[in-house]
C-alpha cells in the first residue's frame, strides 16, 4: 500500500516544508495538505523536490475561519469570493504541481445553494489546467454541522450533472464512517467516481489503529479492486506525529 501524509494534522506543528522532509523521513509516499496560503509556493515546490515526494492536493481557502466559515463555493451571493478561492487554490496547485484541489462547499441550506454549488464547480472544471482534477468532499454532519455536501450520495448527484471528466469525489472513509457506514460497499460502488481516498480512526479521527473500522480489511479490500494511488493519512495524532505511525509497518 502507499500512503500520503496529510499535513493539514501530520506535522501540523512544523512549517509545511519541514512537514514534507518529515512525512518523507517516515516513509510516506506522498503528501497532501489543507490551507498552504501562507507559505510561499516556491518552498514548498523546493522540499517536494528535494524529497522528490508528489503533492496530491490542497483545498480551496474557507473564507472568514473566524466568522465560522468552511469553504465559500456552495453561498449564494458569494461567487466572485468562492472564484477568487479557487483561481488561488489553481494557482498553487500549479506552482508547485499539486495534482488535485478539493473544492470547500461551505455552510449553506439555502436553495438556491446546489445551484450555487454546481454553478462555481463547472467554472472551477473549466479553469482547471491539464493534470489537476477537483474534488468535492461531504463532511460528517456531526464535525461540520450545516456543512452543505453531507453524504456520497449528494456528492454523485452533483458530480453526475456536471459530468466533466475532471471532477471527481473525495472518499474520506472517516466521513463516511461516522455518517453513513458500510465503508467499503460504498466504496467500491462509487469507484468510477473516486479521485482520492482518506482515513482516520472512527469515531476519533485518531491513527487507523484503533476504533470501530477495522482498516486491515478496508486496505486489503482497497488493494483488492485495484486502486493503487496514495491513501492520504488524514487523521489527528493528538501529541508527535512520529509516535502515532507504527500503523503503516503492518502494510509494508
Ligand atoms: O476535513 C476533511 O476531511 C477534509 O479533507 C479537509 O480537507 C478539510 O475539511
Ligand atoms: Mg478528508
Amino acid at each position: 500500500m502507499k500512503f500520503s501524509a496529510n499535513l493539514g494534522f501530520l506535522w501540523s506543528d512544523r512549517p509545511l516544508p519541514d512537514a514534507i522532509r518529515a512525512a518523507k523521513a517516515a516513509g510516506f509516499d506522498a503528501v497532501e495538505c489543507h490551507w498552504p496560503y501562507a507559505v510561499p509556493a516556491a518552498e514548498v515546490k523546493a522540499a517536494l523536490d528535494e524529497t522528490g515526494l508528489p503533492m496530491l492536493g490542497l483545498n480551496t481557502s474557507r473564507g472568514n475561519v473566524a466568522g465560522g466559515e468552511n469553504g465559500l463555493s456552495a453561498l449564494p451571493g458569494r461567487e466572485t469570493d468562492a472564484r477568487a478561492a479557487i483561481d488561488e487554490a489553481l494557482a498553487y496547485a500549479s506552482a508547485v504541481g499539486a495534482s488535485a484541489v478539493h473544492v470547500m462547499a461551505g455552510f449553506a441550506r439555502e436553495a438556491e445553494a446546489h445551484r450555487t454549488f454546481t454553478a462555481n464547480l463547472r467554472y472551477a472544471c473549466a479553469q482547471a489546467p491539464e493534470g489537476v482534477t477537483l474534488l468535492i468532499e461531504p463532511l460528517n454532519r456531526h464535525d461540520a454541522p450545516g456543512y452543505f455536501l453531507q453524504t456520497t450520495d449528494q456528492a454523485l448527484v452533483i458530480i453526475d450533472e456536471i459530468g466533466a471528466p475532471n471532477l471527481k469525489l473525495m472518499f474520506d472513509c472517516y466521513h463516511v464512517g461516522r455518517t453513513e457506514g458500510d465503508i467499503v460497499t460504498r466504496l467500491k460502488d462509487l469507484l468510477p467516481v473516486v479521485g482520492h481516498i482518506q482515513f482516520a480512526s472512527v469515531p476519533d479521527r485518531a491513527a487507523p489503529d484503533r476504533g470501530e473500522v477495522n482498516y486491515a480489511f478496508v486496505f486489503d479490500t482497497i488493494r483488492r479492486i485495484g486502486w493503487d494511488n496514495p491513501l492520504g493519512a488524514e487523521y489527528k495524532p493528538g501529541g508527535p506525529t512520529d509516535a502515532t505511525l507504527g500503523w503503516m509497518a503492518a502494510y509494508r
